[in-house]
């Protein structure tokens, strides 16, 4: 149930979003039309009363910590993330930069326990933490994914669900640090020239610099946990960028790309990105929720109507990736897919 609309709140100038809250231990009916709702409106919730236990989120959260807290040298023994590892500031393979570390993983437990290896020198322990969440989080997708076909009325409700659930499912698991920035000197350094601050290179100031740059997620769902310091912020579709309160107790939940196009665009995936700031670490954990490779995504035909074409050509998931893949990460990549539509002026020239 949703317990909270999201209205703007202010705290000290920023103005920060109270993003929709859904109850998992709400009435069925009620939850799934406040989803659906929100993915309209929004493209992001949160999400409370989720049923992972406490210590299973601690138990990864701790290892996390441990992974990161390495010297250089011991984290680059698990890299580099091409495409699982660890990755330090580059982004994607398209020159992509940010003021964050990371583990990309593959969600099978057998690729988990193998990467595990190079990752923790207990490696049972990092591997058994990260699939007993992975195991939870998913079934917090599914529950979800269901919870939405309902509320969209589409009579399979496990149309979603069934792509993320399939043994073969293409789904990925990241864990984010984003390491205090230094402190400036005093007195302060010289302004930096229009170009280092446009490219995120402006070391003089203690102003918060760009961890994650903007973007989508291109798979179906993506659930995020972190810790209790702020980052996180979702663009508001008047081209707004707004700071969304960390909560370590939820999970804020987002639209993917390939969930945009499964419902015809009535979902949004929201363009979001994440800060770092000079006072505390960042910790952020990330289910990525997507289908088998070789799975076609297409509109399902209830979603489509007279009055609402369908918006996107059939794919296959590895199609997608692939363009996602080989595009720079703010780039879009819906619109590699996308039906023109036929204006009544085509039709009176054809
Ligand atoms: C620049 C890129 C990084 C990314 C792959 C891409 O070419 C474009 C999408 C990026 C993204 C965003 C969400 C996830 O963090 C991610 C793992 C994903 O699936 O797509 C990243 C990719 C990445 O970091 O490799
Ligand atoms: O760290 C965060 O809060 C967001 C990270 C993110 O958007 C991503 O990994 O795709
Ligand atoms: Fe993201």
């Amino acid at each position: 149930m949703v317990v909270a609309s999201p209205t703007p709140v202010c705290s000290d100038r920023i103005q920060d979003i109270e993003l929709p809250v859904i109850d998992l231990s709400g009435e069925r009916s009620k939850m799934s039309s406040l989803i659906v709702k929100a993915c309209e409106e929004y493209g992001f919730f949160k999400v409370i009363n989720h049923g992972v236990p406490l210590d299973v989120i601690a138990k990864l959260e701790q290892e996390s910590i441990s992974f990161f807290s390495k010297s250089l040298s011991e984290k680059e023994k698990a890299g580099p993330a091409i495409p699982f590892g660890y990755g330090c500031k580059n982004i994607g393979f398209n020159g992509d930069l940010g003021e964050v570390e990371y583990l990309l993983l593959n969600t099978n437990p057998h690729s988990i326990a193998q990467r595990s290896k190079t990752i923790s020198n207990d490696p049972r322990r990092f591997s058994s933490a990260v699939c007993g969440y992975i195991e939870a989080v998913r079934g917090v997708a599914c529950e979800l994914l269901d919870l939405m076909a309902e509320g969209l009325w589409v009579p399979d409700t496990s149309v979603f669900s069934k792509l993320i659930m399939d043994v073969d499912s293409d789904s990925i698991f990241r864990l984010n640090h984003y390491p205090p920035l230094p402190l400036s000197p005093s007195p302060p350094p010289p302004p930096p020239s229009m170009e280092d601050y446009n490219n995120n290179k402006d070391k003089s100031s203690n102003k918060p610099k760009v961890g994650f740059g903007e973007h989508s997620d291109p798979q179906i769902l993506t659930i995020l946990r972190s810790n209790d310091v702020p980052g996180l912020q979702i663009s508001l579709n008047n081209g707004l960028w707004v700071p969304v309160p960390p909560d370590p107790t939820a999970f804020c939940v987002n639209v993917g790309d390939v969930l945009q196009a499964m419902t015809n665009g009535r979902f949004v995936s929201v363009r979001h990105k994440a800060l770092s700031n000079s006072y505390k670490s960042r910790l952020s954990m990330a289910y990525f929720a997507a289908p088998p490779l070789h799975a076609r995504i297409s509109v399902p035909v209830d979603m489509v109507s007279p009055l609402r074409p369908c918006l996107y050509r059939p794919f296959t998931w590895a199609e997608f990736k692939k363009a996602a893949y080989s595009l720079r990460l703010g780039d879009s990549r819906l619109d590699l897919f996308r039906i023109q539509q036929q204006t009544d002026q085509d039709q009176d020239l054809a």
